[in-house]
C-alpha cells in the first residue's frame, strides 16, 4: 500500500527518521535524558560518604587513594561531559585525570551510584563523595567497597612505579609529595656488581616479598632496610631504581633540605604508602653537617620510626660514600639489615662495562688494562662508562682513553702520596677520592715510586705488591 501511495510513506517512515536523526545529533536527546534523570532523582532518598584524601594528621587516606584509581579505570569516565586528559609514562599513552567536580557514574548490582570528586575551596584539601540511594545502602554498600578494593588490588599489580619528591610545606597544597612517573631504564641485571652478590640481593628481596606471614609471626614490622655505600659514581643511585623496579614499589625519595625538622620529618612518613622505597642519600652528610634542619635523633627516629608508626612492606634505602666515620650505632642490625658495598671497577667489573658498552668480550688491548688495575689504577664505573659512551664507535679507541684515564689515575694517586709523605700537596686538595690513596701508606718518594712502577712489571709483581701495600696499611691502622 505505501508503494502505492508515495506521501504517506514519506509521512509515515521517512519524516519520523529525519526526526530522530537530527535529535541523535544534538544535545536535545542528551539534555531530555539528563532532565529525565534529574526528576527521577529527585524521587529517592541519597546517603552521601565523604572518603577525604588526609586525615587530621595529614595522613594519607588509603580509602581515597584506591577509589580515586578505581575511578580512573572506569570506562564511565571517558563518557563524562567533561574530564582531564594527561600524557602517560609511555609513549602514546593518555590518561584520563577526573577534572574538580566531576561526577561520575558507576553501576553496581544493579544500583546506580554517583561518585563526585570534591575540592574544598577554603582548604584545597580533596575528598571523593560517594552518592548512593538510601534503598540501594544496605544491600550494595560493603560489596561495592569490596569490589573497588578487589579492582584496585588488581590496577596495582600492573601499574607503573611512580617516583614521589617531598617539596616545601606550603598551606593550600595536598600532602607535601609530588609524583611523577619513574622511568629509570636500570635493572638488577643492567648494575654491573659481583654476580654471587647481585643473585643474593635479589633472593633477599624475592624472600622479603614472600615473607608477610613470616613477620607477623615473629610480631616484626614487614619491612627491610638497605645501606649502599661506596665512592661516587659507583651504581647506588642507579642500583635503588633498579631495587623499585624489581619489587614495583613506588619510589619516595627524601630530600632533607626542605624538612623544616623532626616533627616535619615524621610527618612525611606517615604521608608515605605501603609497598614503598623510601629513600634517603647522602645519609652521613646528613649525620655530620649542617645540611639540614633536622636532628641526628630525627634521623634515628626517622630509621626506626617506620617500625613503629608507619604499616609495612616497605623496603628503607639509604646511600653513603663512606661508613668509616659513622656511630655504629646508626648501622645497628634492625636499623640496616643489609650493607652493600660498591666499590671502585676491577678487572672483571671492566670487562662486563665492555660488553654491555662496547660489545666486546676480548679485545687485545685487555692485557694491558688488567696490569693496569692489579697495579692498583682505578675509576669508577661512571667513569669508564663515559668513556666507552663516548667512543662507543670505536672500541680500540675507546680502551685506549679507558687505559689513559687508568695511567692518570695512578699518576694522581703517586703525587698524593708523595705528597702526604714528601709535603707537596695532600690527597684532598689532588681530588683523589680513591679508597687505596687513604688506607696505604708508605714514607719514602722512592718505595712510592718503586711500588708504583707496574706498567713495567709482571702481573705476579703486581699482585705481591698490592698484599705488600694491604700490609702496611694494616700495620699503619
Ligand atoms: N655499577 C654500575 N653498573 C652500571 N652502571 C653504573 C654503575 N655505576 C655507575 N654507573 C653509571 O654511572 C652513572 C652514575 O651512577 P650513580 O649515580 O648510580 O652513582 P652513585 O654511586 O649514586 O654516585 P654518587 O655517590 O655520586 O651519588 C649512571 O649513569 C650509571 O648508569
Ligand atoms: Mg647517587
Amino acid at each position: 500500500m505505501f508503494f502505492l501511495n508515495p506521501i504517506l510513506f514519506l509521512l509515515i517512515i521517512v519524516v519520523p527518521f529525519l526526526i530522530f536523526r537530527f535529535l541523535s545529533r544534538t544535545s536535545i536527546l542528551h539534555i531530555a535524558n539528563n532532565w529525565w534523570r534529574t526528576l527521577a532523582d529527585k524521587f529517592y532518598v541519597y546517603q552521601l560518604y565523604r572518603v577525604p584524601q588526609f586525615n587530621d594528621h595529614m595522613q594519607e587516606n588509603q580509602l581515597y587513594r584506591k577509589v580515586h584509581t578505581y575511578l580512573s579505570s572506569l570506562p564511565a569516565v571517558e563518557d563524562s561531559d567533561f574530564t582531564n586528559l594527561f600524557s602517560g609514562a609511555k609513549p602514546n599513552e593518555i590518561n584520563l585525570v577526573l577534572d574538580p567536580n566531576q561526577i561520575v557514574l558507576d553501576n553496581f548490582l544493579g544500583a546506580r551510584l554517583f561518585w563526585i570528586n570534591q575540592k574544598c575551596d577554603g582548604s584545597g584539601l580533596k575528598s571523593l563523595v560517594l552518592k548512593i540511594r538510601k534503598s540501594d545502602k544496605r544491600r550494595i554498600l560493603r560489596p561495592y567497597l569490596q569490589h573497588i578494593h578487589t579492582v584496585f588490588e588488581e590496577l596495582e599489580q600492573r601499574k607503573d612505579v611512580k617516583l614521589y619528591i617531598n617539596v616545601e610545606d606550603e598551606p593550600q597544597r595536598n600532602g607535601r609529595w609530588r609524583s611523577v612517573p619513574f622511568t629509570h631504564p636500570a635493572t638488577i641485571d643492567s648494575v654491573v656488581m659481583d654476580s654471587d652478590l647481585k643473585n643474593k640481593v635479589k633472593s633477599d628481596l624475592e624472600s622479603f616479598l614472600k615473607s608477610k606471614q613470616y613477620y607477623n609471626r615473629l610480631g616484626r614490622v614487614w619491612k627491610r632496610s638497605y645501606l649502599l655505600y661506596g665512592p661516587s659514581g659507583t651504581g647506588k643511585s642507579t642500583f635503588i631504581a633498579a631495587m623499585a623496579k624489581f619489587l614495583s614499589y613506588d619510589v619516595y625519595d627524601v630530600d632533607l633540605s626542605k624538612i623544616s625538622g623532626d616533627s616535619d620529618l615524621r610527618s612525611l612518613l606517615l604521608q608515605t604508602t605501603s609497598k614503598s622505597l623510601i629513600v634517603m642519600e647522602d645519609l652521613e652528610r646528613h649525620l655530620t653537617g649542617k645540611s639540614t634542619a633536622v636532628s641526628l635523633s630525627g634521623i634515628l627516629n626517622f630509621m626506626d620510626g617506620i617500625v613503629s608508626c608507619c604499616g609495612e612492606e616497605r623496603v628503607m634505602v639509604f646511600t653513603m660514600n663512606g661508613k668509616d666515620h659513622v656511630d655504629p650505632a646508626i648501622l645497628r642490625p634492625g636499623r640496616i639489615d643489609v650493607h652493600l658495598e660498591f666499590p671502585l671497577c676491577d678487572f672483571n667489573a671492566f670487562k662486563s662495562l665492555a660488553n654491555s658498552h662496547l660489545g666486546v668480550k676480548e679485545h687485545k688491548l685487555f692485557p694491558q688494562v688488567e696490569e693496569m688495575f692489579q697495579s692498583g689504577a682505578s675509576l669508577s664505573p661512571a667513569e669508564i662508562g663515559e668513556l666507552m659512551i663516548a667512543n662507543r664507535a670505536s672500541p680500540s679507541r675507546a680502551l685506549k682513553s679507558v687505559i689513559s684515564a687508568l695511567q692518570n689515575n695512578a699518576d694522581t694517586k703517586l703525587a698524593g702520596r708523595v705528597s702526604r709523605n714528601g709535603s707537596v700537596r695532600s690527597a684532598e686538595e689532588s681530588g683523589d677520592s680513591g679508597i687505596l690513596c687513604k688506607d696505604a701508606g708508605v714514607s719514602t718518594v722512592k718505595e712510592f715510586r718503586k711500588l708504583y712502577g707496574f706498567l713495567r712489571r709482571s702481573r705476579r709483581e703486581s699482585a705481591d705488591l698490592d698484599d705488600k701495600e694491604r700490609e702496611i696499611g694494616r700495620q699503619e691502622s
